[in-house]
């Protein structure tokens, strides 16, 4: 389809704003289109669609338009490389040198590093290397995160049925079908606006990518626990979480942001579940917490993470973070898991989970963990999935990606409280006490 002169200076002005990358993207492109009043709803699409495949092919596109990589080079670049439009679909907007220019691009290909190729930043490409990823593993994996990501619901199974919800949205012209994986998922067609649709406002469903639905299924929390998602954010998990305990048992959502914590709660007033109680904390060494300690049947740690497992939907992260950002992010983590670690009683359960693809936020802090705490053992994340009759073996550890799971890249491990039984009896009561659950609380 043509892209008129309008559409095309729209891009190139977003383009300006968002390039710097020193802000989220979508951010960034959320306040702009709120000044844009006159834009439609195809305009902004395209103009979204362009941004973010600059951002996704930015090292192919910087090298196709050196020695002046310019906003709007960038923009003509992509549309005619990425888009693949033909230069009679940019008759009108472009001079006739531009017009010369972008005719010569069609048949040019760029000399690119494999990490380029990959468009991935070199010091991610070298970490990924360093834990065995070998060239054609690297490039098919960063090719893998150029594509734009699915659209994943996940149903609220206390208020409607997987099945129902298919057919409801199917009626409505919305193609839903079931996640190959997760028992509580629809994947869409096309990007309809499924938060407008009576469904989304009644509670029947959430958008959530279904790696991070997995992620649920290896906490499994019972009705009746008391279950701690340490980092609740907005609540993505806490809701899933809650769904999977039937609203019953207590389900703290901890988390340092009272601006995330403030959107978990529209959220959880359309997910009809009575069982969460957000708290506010300072840090993972919070008072409120350690009232809990050694009471908690089931914890998860969604920890604060590069992001880089998710450039599929947030491409601007690959310029955004560095190996300095990483190495704070690998202390935080760290500290966040031995605090969170506290919480569990003798047998209980902890997922430390990430959307990172880089072993110093995955199995390094796993790793660190286990070796200095012996109380902790780790559990074997694919039996735990077949249990749960989930089809997908990646071995002890979950590692998801979207080349091979067309999902998010997401990492878990699960660790089991295990403390040894005291040897002399006059010991026995310096262990943490089990605790009655359902009626301990951080607050109160
Ligand atoms: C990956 S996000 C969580 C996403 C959320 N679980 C969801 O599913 O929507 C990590 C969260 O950790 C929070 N965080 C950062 N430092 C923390 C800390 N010391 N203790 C608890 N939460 C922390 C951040 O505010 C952020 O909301």
């Amino acid at each position: 389809m043509p892209i008129s002169a309008a559409q095309f200076d729209a891009v190139v002005d977003a383009l300006r704003r968002v390039l710097p990358c020193d802000r989220p993207a979508d951010t960034v492109l959320s306040a702009w289109f709120r000044d844009q009043r006159r834009l439609g709803a195809t305009d902004r699409h395209l103009v979204a669609e362009t941004v973010f495949a600059v951002l996704r092919r930015r090292a192919f596109l910087t090298a196709l338009t050196q020695p002046n990589p310019t906003p709007k080079r960038l923009a003509i670049a992509s549309l005619v490389k990425v888009r693949g439009l033909n230069l009679r679909e940019l008759e009108g907007i472009l001079t006739e040198a531009e017009k010369k220019w972008a005719g010569e691009l069609k048949g040019t290909t760029p000399e690119l590093t494999l990490a380029e190729r990959a468009e991935l930043p070199d010091w991610v490409a070298t970490q990924l290397q360093d834990a065995g990823l070998s060239d054609d593993e690297l490039l098919a994996l960063g090719q893998s995160m150029q594509n734009s990501a699915p659209l994943d619901l996940r149903v609220n199974t206390i208020k409607a049925r997987r099945e129902d919800v298919a057919v409801q949205l199917a009626r409505d012209g919305i193609d839903a079908q079931p996640t190959p994986m997760s028992p509580f998922g629809l994947r869409i067609k096309g990007k309809p606006a499924v938060n407008r649709h009576p469904l989304f406002t009644e509670g029947a469903f959430e958008v959530q990518d279904e790696g991070s639905q997995l992620l649920g299924l290896l906490l499994a929390p019972r009705r009746g626990e008391m279950v701690v998602d340490f980092c609740a954010g907005a609540g993505g998990k806490t809701l899933m979480l809650g769904a999977m305990m039937a609203s019953s048992g207590r389900l703290y959502a901890f988390d340092v942001s009272e601006k995330r914590l403030a959107n978990l709660k529209p959220r959880l007033a359309r997910s009809g579940l009575s069982n969460v109680h957000p708290q506010l904390i300072q840090g993972e060494n919070d008072s409120k917490i350690k009232r809990l300690a050694g009471k908690v049947d089931r914890v998860l740690v969604d920890a604060p993470c590069s992001g880089l497992g998710t450039l599929r939907r947030n491409p601007d992260l690959k310029f955004r973070q560095s190996p300095e950002s990483v190495a704070q992010l690998n202390v935080t983590q760290a500290s966040i898991l031995a605090h969170a670690a506290r919480l569990l009683k003798n047998g209980g359960r902890l997922v430390y989970a990430t959307c990172s693809i880089l072993p110093s936020e995955n199995d390094a802090i796993i790793d660190a963990f286990l070796a200095a705490h012996p109380d902790f053992v780790e559990l074997p994340a694919n039996v735990l999935l077949a249990e749960q009759r989930v089809e997908l073996d990646t071995g002890t550890r979950l590692r998801l990606n979207p080349r091979d799971h067309g999902c998010d890249g997401f990492f878990a491990a699960v660790l089991e409280r295990r403390i040894p039984k005291p040897v002399y009896p006059q010991d026995a009561e310096l262990d943490e006490p089990a605790g009655n659950a359902a009626e301990d609380s951080p607050a109160e």
